[in-house]
């Protein structure tokens, strides 16, 4: 629990930590690779502290020290079955690709995580992971943990996916990976592409021609070194709050710009926020910059389409941006927001209307009328980190005490938030 009040101002220098989605697959593709992979940056919160526990689990020596991390790969090959179950914790990322690299390894492994896994939809990767020829199986035919599975001899497939979603496209391209022939991924839309972007890095050739990736059977991953850039999904925390908290400047140092994640940019420019980017670096494996944000009167603006999928995980702080904005806001094409750690629409709904917002859920997303001050409440992250941090900028624009419960929640995906937030209110 955290007692929170307004801010006068959000001023200096923020190092934003690494990228969860990097973080986790520089650990996976290191475990699987030949030789010893050193990740630098690389982000110590629980989710991928979840993914190392369980590749220790399947036999590969990790050593991790904060933000840096070696991992002597021996091969997917190098495996071994893992005498333990396997503990995913919070991270849908970390078991949906766990079971993409499980269907190439000949033996039985099974997979738990904690209560908000436990009612996340696994088919969406288990349908089409079992067509390939894993032997997998739990709840409600394989849609709910506790799974088991049992990979070995898959076959490639072409699938087309009904969702933009990276996490099932990551995780049948990597069954893929020691499968016969080529697996094939088309989606609607493209979603984030770390995994091909990585695995190139990683020497194994990988095609991609529009909204679909391929993967040639039979490759191996190379080690390599990883340096993981900021996350742009937590600098958005600090480029709302620095918009919308009065007497704002911050400079935010080596935010990610990979473009399958920049919509949350995209959306502040078009509601006038005062954003500045500096030199972009590391433009061929994935580009980083460090970005300025200033105090700026925002305007309402429509959130839909191709772009969802870029700004996934910032829809909840985008919305908070929207009560602060003059006009209504218009969220749709947004449904994947039911299934992450919460249902999304329905904790932002429910906590910014306890703050006096003026906001709605539909079945796809969600309306907002602002401008609209806000006020103190007692208000709960429902175990979610992203519904925490975005509560914790709202309670500094809140009048009054903002009493926030379960605000542990924000280790997941930033272990220093408080910190920072607390900070940056000094300067
Ligand atoms: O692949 C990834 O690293 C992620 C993909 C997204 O999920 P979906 O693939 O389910 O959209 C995102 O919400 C999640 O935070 C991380
Ligand atoms: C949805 C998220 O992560 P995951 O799916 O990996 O639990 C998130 O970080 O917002």
């Amino acid at each position: 629990m955290k007692k929170l009040q307004s801010v006068n101002g959000l001023n200096g220098e923020i190092p934003i930590p690494g990228d969860k989605s990097i973080s986790h697959r520089s650990v996976m593709f290191g475990a699987i690779a030949n030789g010893t992979t050193n990740v630098t940056g690389f982000l110590p919160g629980d989710d991928c502290l979840s993914t190392i526990a369980c590749f220790k689990k399947l036999g590969v020596d990790i050593k991790q020290h904060e933000d840096s991390v070696i991992i002597e790969g021996k091969g997917i090959d190098g495996l071994v079955e893992p005498t333990e179950v396997l503990d995913v914790g919070n991270s849908g990322t970390t078991i949906r690709l766990m079971l993409g690299i499980l269907t190439n390894t000949p033996f039985h492994s099974v997979l738990i995580g904690d209560h908000s896994i436990g009612k996340r939809p696994m088919q969406r990767v288990t349908k089409p992971l079992q067509a390939m020829g894993a032997a997998i199986e739990g709840r409600a035919e394989a849609n709910f943990i506790p799974l088991s599975i049992r990979g070995g001899q898959a076959e490639g497939m072409a699938y087309t996916s009904p969702v933009a979603s990276a996490q099932v496209k990551s995780a049948i391209l990597l069954g893929g990976l020691q499968a016969s022939g080529t697996t094939t991924v088309t989606e609607p839309h493209k979603s984030r592409d770390h995994t091909e972007r990585m695995l190139k890095a990683f020497g194994v050739d990988v095609q991609v021609d529009g909204n679909t990736v391929s993967i040639r059977g039979g490759q191996s991953l190379r080690a390599t070194a990883i340096e993981v850039p900021g996350d742009i999904s937590s600098a958005a925390f600090f480029l709302v709050a620095g918009s919308i908290v009065p007497n704002s400047s911050l400079h935010l140092k080596k935010v990610g710009l990979n473009p399958t994640r920049t919509g949350i940019l995209d959306v502040l420019h078009n509601m006038g926020a005062c954003l500045e980017q500096l030199t972009v670096h590391g433009e061929e494996a994935e580009p980083f910059a460090d970005l300025t944000v200033k105090t700026a009167a925002l305007q309402a603006t429509e959130v839909s389409g191709e772009l969802i999928p870029r700004l996934i995980d910032e829809i909840p702080i985008i919305a908070l941006a929207a009560t602060q904005a003059t006009g209504t806001t218009v969220i749709k094409d947004a449904a994947e927001l039911k299934v992450k750690e919460t249902n999304r629409i329905d904790t932002v709904v429910q906590e910014l209307s306890k703050m006096g917002a003026n906001i709605e859920a539909t079945e796809d997303g969600m309306i907002i009328h602002g401008p609209t001050p806000l006020h103190g409440a007692n208000v709960d992250s429902h175990g979610d980190h992203r519904i925490g941090m975005m509560l914790a900028v709202a309670a500094s624009i809140a009048q009054g005490e903002t009493i926030l419960a379960n605000s542990e929640a924000v280790t997941v995906s930033y272990p220093k938030f408080f910190a920072e937030l607390e900070r940056l209110t000094q300067n």
